[in-house]
């Protein structure tokens, strides 16, 4: 691979296949090293569009677009920063030599869906997981629950991300309810939820776990401090770096983030998403790519998770450092509307520590996902009120 000068013929050209807030980032830090890199999404100004060399949108899931689209500018690296795309594709793109996929097709093809990466996991790995089962109509997923997931239960569809579709389920009356909820979630028309056991954690946190190539000139793991996170609605609204584990629970969460890891191979970050309860730790899902959860890395660590995934996939060397104790807090649209503006950016800014980024979304829902309020403290405790603080005085207007 030959990393020099971007467009020029030779130098590596990267596709990144999803645009959003974290494929932005991966892209400024593959610039950075001097690569070409073509943005693809769904939609036109995607946060990702506006700073690459190259923009497209195409339907992802379509696989003869997204061919298409590979064989038209023929890039040496696909990287996937979605779920939604033709991932068999991938799998064809990856076995005709077209382009590398990261961190490997099949990585992308079991995360996809909730099943593939579920049963990998709990049935062929056996590692500990929530109890589950899934279910294709609404009488299924009643039998799934009195036949032994038990309530309060929480149902998702098997292919959802950022919490769509997903609920909690208290009593058998709940239950039809949440059935068309995740059908109406759901990302690509399917019929398929997974209802699992609710686990009553202390708390949970996002391992991000790198493969990349080490000192001794072949990939190695490298585990970043623990990610501790909040979540609302099955959706990320609060994060921070370190969370403070016990030992076991920490070594157990290494563990099992390094079995599947290394099950699913290739080179690039992973979230890892872990229940923690005293020393017990149960593996709940994985991204095969920066977690939402992980942008608290841009002020915690000297490498951040987008610039570890960029290295990683290079090829180049990676540290996992921290810098200091941060925390993270979500921006919302809190409305709707096309074209939007910030006011309070000045206001917020004067908070010590912090920092933002505001994504650039074209258009903003109620509970989209526009920004990210960051901040350092002496503590976790510190960084997280001044990250709350800042994310509090970002104010959504219309533009
Ligand atoms: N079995 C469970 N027991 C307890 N809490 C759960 C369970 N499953 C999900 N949750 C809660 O819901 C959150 C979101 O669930 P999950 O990660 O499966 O959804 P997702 O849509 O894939 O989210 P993302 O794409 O943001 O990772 C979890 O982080 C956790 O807070
Ligand atoms: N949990 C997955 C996740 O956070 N993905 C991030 O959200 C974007 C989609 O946002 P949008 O729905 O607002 O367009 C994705 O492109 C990715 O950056
Ligand atoms: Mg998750």
């Amino acid at each position: 691979m030959k990393i020099g000068t971007p467009l020029s013929p030779g130098a590596t050209r990267v596709m990144l296949l999803g645009a959003g807030e974290l494929g932005k980032e991966v892209i400024i830090a593959l610039q950075r090293f001097g690569v070409e890199v073509i943005a693809v999404d769904r939609y036109p100004d995607a946060p990702g569009h506006q700073v690459a060399h190259r923009a497209h949108v195409i339907n992802m899931a379509d696989a003869a677009a997204l061919r298409a689209l590979v064989e038209k500018e023929r890039p040496h690296i696909i990287v996937p920063e979605i779920e939604a795309i033709a991932t068999d594709m991938l799998a064809e793109i990856e076995r005709d030599k077209l382009a590398e996929v990261i961190p490997v097709a099949r990585a992308t093809q079991l995360t996809m869906n909730r099943e593939g990466i579920r049963r990998l996991a709990a049935e062929t790995l056996e590692l500990p997981t929530s109890r589950y089962a899934f279910a294709a109509s609404e009488t299924e997923l009643k039998e799934a629950i009195d036949g032994g997931i038990g309530y309060p239960c929480i149902i998702k569809p098997v292919m959802s991300s950022s919490g769509k579709g997903q609920s909690t389920v208290n009593t058998p009356e709940d239950v039809a309810k949440a059935w068309e909820y995740a059908m109406s979630g759901a990302r690509v028309n399917q019929t398929r939820v997974i209802v699992e056991e609710t686990i009553k954690f202390d708390y949970e946190i996002t391992q991000l776990t790198v493969r990349a190539i080490g000192d001794s000139g072949k990939v190695e793991t490298f585990f970043c401090d623990p990610i501790g996170h909040v979540q609302v609605k099955g959706d990320y609204v609060e994060s921070w770096q370190p969370q403070a584990m016990s030992p076991k629970a920490l070594a157990r969460s290494r563990e099992i983030a390094q079995k599947v890891t290394d099950n699913l191979g290739g080179r690039g970050i992973f979230g890892v998403e872990l229940f923690v309860k005293g020393d017990h730790v149960w593996f709940s899902e994985v991204s095969p790519r920066p977690h939402d959860t992980g942008m608290v890395t841009m002020i915690s660590q000297i490498q951040n998770e987008f610039e570890l995934h960029a290295r990683a996939i290079l090829g180049l060397p990676v540290s996992v450092a921290m810098r200091a104790p941060g925390a993270s807090a979500v921006i919302y649209g809190g409305m709707e509307a096309k074209g939007i503006a910030f006011e309070g950016v000045d206001e917020a800014l004067r908070v010590p520590q912090s920092d933002i980024r505001l994504f650039g979304k074209p258009e903003a829902f109620t509970r989209r996902r526009m920004g990210v309020a960051l901040a350092n403290g002496a503590d976790t405790n510190e960084a997280r009120a001044r990250a709350k603080l800042v994310a509090s005085k970002v104010r959504p207007v219309k533009a």
